[in-house]
């Protein structure tokens, strides 16, 4: 039985109102068991460790609603183009060259850096799943993981066996921390009879489904070429959208394709540096969010962000709003709760997200004792306007401490870098790349 009690400011994220200057938080094994001011623990909990974290905020771990986790290993190997050649062209004879082994790396340098930016879940569509599965076993995070299915390529049909793999071997492991998503990979890759299929074995497992939609004007233009409907539109006819399912991206929508977002309760991962970087365009998120669509934030990969960092996502998607909208919207608490809260619902996690008794004991600190963040106005604005990944100083999981001062614990960052550069390197030279 492990008791841990952790004094500090405290945002749980329980209500805009909720915050503890002078706070604490208490810890058995993995839950959480109390959250209040000083002294608020519960008579008889005789913590065996004492954190006294004074001057750094306590708050729920961010979530990252949509990654490509080990494509960390092509950071930096294409820019500077839109989707589809960068894909095409660049993306996917690469990924064609990875083994299993590149994958494991791949994804234990993404977690490494989710690790230190304070990402304590992640949403993964990737090949190779239980190379990415070990990863997250030894790495201590928490992630839902689905299996990438390009089902108008050669290998549909056996991704979508591994798929049904991944969750008969990990739903529910890691004492909970794994959970699996079907990942059929997008409207321009996956066809009718394909997606009928996997809606049939996500049904079947009871399993939600993690889909790119709306992504990009071209794939507006395909599917109507295709079609004749929306993306969204012809998902819905499709029966997809019946159960739990997560839409990274939704960037072109009609006014008819967000009704039918927020009456099918369909979640959006919103990946608003990836949309920038590509110029996909800008999401509707401030529509989407006055329907009442659940909205989580995501990096997508780190081939078109380029870092995992949340903190950085979540000042990009509140200033592309602005931007977009007017300058009063998405206020920073409302983007403290899409990384969070937010995050936990799009991903169907029901104990974590905030910091409450019963909930799992997820949560990061943040050292607020550094010039970007006096005076001390208001916590939320500094965590989402001024704070960067390099803030973070503690990370704990499942009850289960991951870093400490900035040191993670369960890997070997030095080792993990390394064998990434020289797998990296490998491939592009077996393409001839410099
Ligand atoms: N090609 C894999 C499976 C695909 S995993 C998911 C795919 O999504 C790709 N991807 C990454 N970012 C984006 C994006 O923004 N839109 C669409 N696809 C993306 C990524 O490169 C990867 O190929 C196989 O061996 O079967
Ligand atoms: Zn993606």
């Amino acid at each position: 039985m492990s008791k841990i009690l952790i004094r500090a400011m405290v945002l749980p994220m329980t209500g805009a109102d909720a915050f503890f200057p002078q706070g604490e938080i208490c810890i058995e094994d993995d839950k959480i068991v109390s959250v209040g001011v000083l002294g608020s623990a519960p008579a008889g909990f005789e913590p065996e460790r004492i954190l006294e974290l004074p001057t750094d905020v306590v708050m729920p771990g961010l979530i990252n609603t949509h990654t490509h986790a080990a494509m960390t290993l092509l950071r930096g190997y294409a820019d500077d183009l839109p989707l589809m050649p960068w894909l095409n062209e660049k993306i996917w004879p690469f990924e064609d060259k990875l083994t299993d082994e590149d994958i494991y790396w791949g994804t234990s340098l993404a977690l490494c850096e989710m690790i230190r930016s304070g990402t304590t879940t992640m949403l993964d569509m990737y090949a190779s799943m239980d190379q990415v599965a070990s990863a997250v076993l030894l790495a201590g995070t928490r992630a839902v993981l689905s299996r990438g299915l390009i089902g108008n390529g050669p290998n549909g049909e056996r991704a979508l066996q591994e798929n049904i793999e991944l969750v008969r071997r990990y739903h529910g492991t890691g004492d909970g921390r794994l959970s699996i998503m079907f990942g059929p990979h997008a409207p321009y890759t996956c066809s009718a009879d394909y997606l009928k299929k996997v809606k049939v074995e996500a049904d079947r497992l009871k399993v939600g489904v993690h889909i790119h939609v709306a992504e990009t004007q071209d794939e507006i233009n395909i599917v109507r070429e295709q079609y004749g409907k929306t993306p969204v539109q012809w998902l819905d006819d499709l029966g997809l959208f019946s159960g739990h399912v997560v839409a990274a991206h939704c960037v072109h929508l009609t006014t008819q394709d967000i009704e039918i977002l927020a009456h099918q309760n369909v979640c959006v991962a919103h990946n608003a540096e990836s949309n920038m970087k590509l110029s996909s365009g800008t999401a509707p998120i401030t529509e989407l969010r006055a329907k009442g669509v659940v909205v989580g934030l995501g990096t997508d990969g780190a081939s078109s962000n380029n870092n995992l960092d949340l903190f950085g996502e979540m000042r990009s998607a509140a200033f592309q709003q602005k931007l977009r909208v007017n300058s009063t919207v998405l206020p920073a608490y409302e983007v403290l709760e899409m990384a969070t809260v937010g995050g936990a619902q799009t991903l169907g996690l029901e104990d974590v997200g905030v910091l409450a008794p019963g909930f799992k004991a997820d949560l990061i600190t943040i050292d607020m004792d550094q010039p970007h963040f006096y005076p001390r106005f208001s916590i939320p604005a500094h965590l989402v306007y001024a704070a960067h990944a390099g803030d973070v100083r503690t990370v704990m999981v499942d009850g289960k401490f991951l870093m400490e001062d900035r040191r993670l614990l369960t890997m070997d960052v030095g080792k993990v870098c390394q064998e990434t550069e020289t797998r990296a390197k490998r491939i592009a030279m077996e393409l001839n790349v410099k």
